[in-house]
């Protein structure tokens, strides 16, 4: 069969396809009692379909504004946001955020918490069909035991692991996750980082992940994207991570171009781009 672009996907005066999501000239603004509070400023880049993009930069650089904007639950005060060469103005179902501190309803199963979200995205949708949808995500995420149990019967990393579930039933094009393993334990975290690139994997759904661990950036990301500090906090390095997948842990350890990158996103933070308080 041969591939012909949706017309509705074409840059109108090249013909093109457009680009997948795009940032062009993003700058936000809060109004503060203090006045204005310029907190991003022209921000440019773009990542293709598929990506696994990291975010990494001090507290208060405006990763999560930036991630917010992506997920349409605020707008650039100038510049705009592009996805397939429409601008973001709301949130949609192509876009899913996991939180880090995973925003289940407490008095709701694991099954009902992914439940719900699937009949909001999906009203037309059997029962039969949802509860489809809900058990191959728990199995996806190794949760199929714990169905139905409530988040206060979960650990930390189960928890989260809901959340992950919860957001993929919709089949997102776009995954945001904020900080996603931040509260959870050493071990915990490496099985859910191994976990999410499987699924990355299988699903090629296109990431984009705000971390604090240049380590977890580095094991996960296609390109890190490093910011300056704010206010008017900007893009400072993107960093093309080359290394080949599936990634082992172990190997990149020893490979040598991983000291490499690592002691340049350190430089970026604790010299370049040194926070005062850190
Ligand atoms: N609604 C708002 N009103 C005023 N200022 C805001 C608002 N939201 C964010 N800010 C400010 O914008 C800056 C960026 O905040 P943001 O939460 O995006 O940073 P971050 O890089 O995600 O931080 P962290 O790593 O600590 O989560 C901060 O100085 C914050 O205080």
């Amino acid at each position: 069969m041969i591939y012909s672009p949706n017309p509705a996907l074409l840059d109108q005066q090249t013909h093109a396809p457009a680009t997948f999501l795009s940032f062009e000239g993003v700058y936000k603004v809060f109004p503060t009692p203090k006045g204005a509070y310029p907190a991003l400023e022209n921000v440019n880049f773009t990542v293709q379909a598929g990506e696994f993009i990291c975010l990494i930069g001090h507290s208060g650089c405006g990763k999560s504004t930036l991630l917010n904007m992506v997920a349409g639950f605020s707008q650039p005060t100038h510049g705009q946001i592009l996805l397939h060469g429409t601008p973001i103005t709301q949130p949609g179902p192509d876009r899913m955020v996991v939180f880090q501190n995973y925003s289940l309803l407490p008095w709701k199963t694991a099954f009902e918490n992914i439940d719900l979200a699937v009949r909001a995205v999906h009203p037309q949708l059997s029962q039969t069909d949802r509860a489809e949808i809900v058990w191959t995500n728990l199995a996806l995420v190794g949760l199929t035991e714990a169905a139905h149990r409530r988040p206060g019967q979960l650990s930390g990393g189960m928890k989260q692991r809901v959340a992950i579930a919860r957001a993929l039933a919709i089949r997102p094009e776009v995954l945001i996750l904020d900080e996603p393993f931040g509260a959870l334990d050493a071990i915990t975290r490496e099985e859910l980082q191994d976990e999410l690139l499987e699924i990355w994997r299988e699903q090629r759904c296109t990431v984009l992940m705000v971390t604090h661990d240049i380590d977890e950036a580095l094991f996960l990301a296609d390109r890190v994207i490093m910011m300056t500090n704010g206010p008017m906090a900007t893009l400072g390095e993107d960093l093309s991570i080359p290394f080949p997948r599936p990634r082992n842990r172990d190997q990149l350890l020893d490979d040598p171009h991983y000291a490499e990158l690592r002691n340049f996103a350190l430089d970026f933070l604790f010299h370049r781009h040194a926070h005062q308080e850190s």
